[in-house]
This record gives structure tokens, sequence and C-alpha cells, in this order.
């Protein structure tokens, strides 16, 4: 089996992306965040406090005849940039793109933080990390993926995410239409739990290529790209009038700049990021400072190749033994 679905900017600068998903019979149509940097698949639900739902969609498992609580199962998680939610599990029928998985752990918030009550296109997340992130308890479960795979054509599934635009996620499958040239593989480590990777070098606008291993996490779940401070910071001497802002935050520079491209290799292959993406968004509606799509990860002990960064290709996951992640040319 494979399956096919859009990934559908939530905002006019990308910050997310969510896909259609249908939970339960009859099927209740979600709008949910693949996302690969987490293995929990929660949504907002009948269980979610009226305070907390400020325009989201919900999964109500009462109205679904094949919902089966999972009981005295729990699950709390918390990301990176200090949002969370908890709740209670159910199982159901749950398709992404005409692919069906039945008996999916569904996890229904009961909690959400306020920065998923403010943002009302968004219904949920749908993990496609490996399962060991699951937090549910007393035992984790298994992500979409684990599930989907033995009735998959192929152990992979591609993200092809667009700038201002919308993509799409694949399931079993690998369109030639969404590349040119061949796919370059590189190892992933599974532990513990983040599509792992190394880079193998990058180059700011046209300069010369620094061959250097980076290792980071693909997250299609985080916006940006955050690299170490030697990069970012070579980087954006580049900007006139760039700086690094501890009121912002990060590094702001005039909108009316004009950005080098950045290029990030993966093995003997480059990927060129256009330097639009990397002029994320204004700090404000009406300021001409704007905020830089390139961070620097010192604060987050990790690096995130983030949406920035995926979008410059089409993103092979790759769940064969050993597992691998792949980069197109788009
Ligand atoms: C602070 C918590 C740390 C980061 C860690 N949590 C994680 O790593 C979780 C699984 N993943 C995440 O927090 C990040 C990866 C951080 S790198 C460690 N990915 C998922 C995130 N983008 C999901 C999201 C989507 C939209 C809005 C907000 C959040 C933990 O539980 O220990």
């Amino acid at each position: 089996d494979t399956g096919s679905a859009a990934a559908v900017p939530i905002n006019e600068v990308d910050i997310a992306y969510v896909t259609p998903v249908t939970v339960g019979t009859p099927p209740q149509t979600l709008m949910l965040d693949l996302d690969t940097g987490s293995s929990d698949l929660w949504v907002f639900s009948s269980l979610t406090p009226s305070s907390q739902v400020r325009g989201q969609e919900i999964y109500s498992p009462a109205k679904s005849s094949t919902s089966k609580l999972l009981s005295g199962h729990t699950w709390s998680i918390r990301y990176g940039d200090g949002s969370g939610s908890r709740g209670t599990v159910y199982t159901d029928n749950f398709t992404i793109g005409g692919l069906e998985v039945e008996s999916q752990a569904v996890q229904t918030a009961q909690e959400v933080s306020s920065s998923f009550t403010q943002e009302q296109s968004l219904d949920g997340l749908v993990g496609l990390g490996f399962s060991t992130l699951n937090t549910v308890r007393p035992s984790s479960q298994l992500t979409f993926f684990d599930n989907a795979r033995p009735k998959l054509d192929e152990e992979v599934f591609t993200a092809d995410l667009k700038y201002h635009a919308t993509g799409s996620y694949d399931f079993g499958f690998i369109d030639r239409a969404k590349y040119t040239g061949n796919i370059t593989y590189t190892p992933v480590q599974q532990s513990p739990g983040y599509w792992t990777h190394s880079l193998s070098g990058y180059a700011v606008g046209s300069g010369a290529f620094q061959s250097t291993q980076i290792q980071g996490i693909s997250d299609t779940g985080t916006t940006l790209l955050y690299l170490p401070t030697a990069i970012v910071t070579a980087y954006y001497r580049q900007v006139q009038g760039a700086q690094n802002s501890q009121y912002y935050g990060g590094y702001v520079f005039p909108c009316s700049s004009t950005l080098p491209t950045f290029t990030f290799g993966i093995e003997g292959a480059r990927f060129t990021i256009p330097a639009s993406y990397i002029n994320y968004t204004r700090i404000s509606p009406t300021s001409s400072t704007c905020y830089g799509g390139l961070q620097s990860s010192s604060g987050l002990g990790i690096n995130i190749f983030g949406d920035v960064a995926l979008k410059a290709a089409f993103v092979v996951f790759s769940g064969t033994n050993p597992p691998r992640i792949g980069f197109g040319t788009k």
C-alpha cells in the first residue's frame, strides 16, 4: 500500500505545515503537523477543556464506533520550545492520504499549553520519529509509520515541503516526479529516537564549501534551521546591519538587506537554500526589521535541520535496517 497527502503551510511564513488525516468511524477529519522530531500522535479532543480550544477541530472518541479506550494509559510530552500537552489514549482507525492503520494509538489531549491553544489551524501532531521516543505509559505506543510499515510497498516516507506553497508527504513509495537526478543517502543514528544524521559541510553564498561534519536532527516539526554559532556568525557577517539581538532572541537584520544563499552538504551532494527562505519574517507586521531563518543552536544542545532547510530538498526517511535519510534536488 501507499499514501499521499498535502502539506499545507498554516500561515504566510510557513511556521508549520498541516496535513489532513481521518480518525474513527465515520471518519473525523483533522489537520495535523507531521513531525519527524517527536513520536507521539496526539490530537485536540472532546476531553480537551473548552477553555483551551480555540478554533481547532477535535476528535470525539464517543462518536466513533471503532474507538477503544487504552485503559490505564496516559502520556505527557514537552517540546524544545517549552510547549507541551498530556492526556489519555484511545486506539482507532487512522488514515493519511488513503493509507489506513486500524487501531492506531491516538493520544487525546486533556491539557495543552497556551502556544497550542493559540495555533488554531493545528489540531495536533503525528510523531514520525522512532517509536522509542513515545511517551505513553505504562506501555509505549508505535508511530503511524511503524504501524503502517508491514503494508507499505517500500519502507519509506518522504517529505516535499515547499516555500509559501502546499507540498506533500508520501508513504510507501518514492515519487520520481518530485526530484531530479538521484537521491543521496546518509546513515541515520536512531538513538535516542530522532532522525539524527550529519551534514558534510556548508557554504555561505558563493564562498568556498567548508567540509566539516555537522550532526543534527531532521525535524519537519521545527520551523527554522539551527546550526553552530561559528557557522551562523559567518553567515550574518555577510549581511549589512545584521545583529544578534538579545531582545528578539536571535539574528535580526534590515528587511531590505541582501542575504546570501546557504548551501549544505549531504555526503558529496550540495543543496542550496535560497536567500528568501532565510529572510524569514518581519519581527512585527509594520516593522522594517526581519528575523533570520538561520539561527544559532547553542542554546538547544543539538543542531536542528528544520523546515527552512528541508524545504530546499526532497527528503526520504527510510525505515530500512539500518535506517537512512536521503536528499534529492527539486
Ligand atoms: C524540552 C524537551 C526536550 C526537547 C525533549 N523533547 C523533545 O525532544 C521532543 C520530543 N521534540 C522536540 O521538542 C522537537 C525537537 C527538539 S530537539 C531535542 N521536535 C518536535 C517539535 N518541533 C514539535 C513541535 C511542533 C509544533 C509546535 C511545537 C513543537 C524531551 O522530552 O526531553
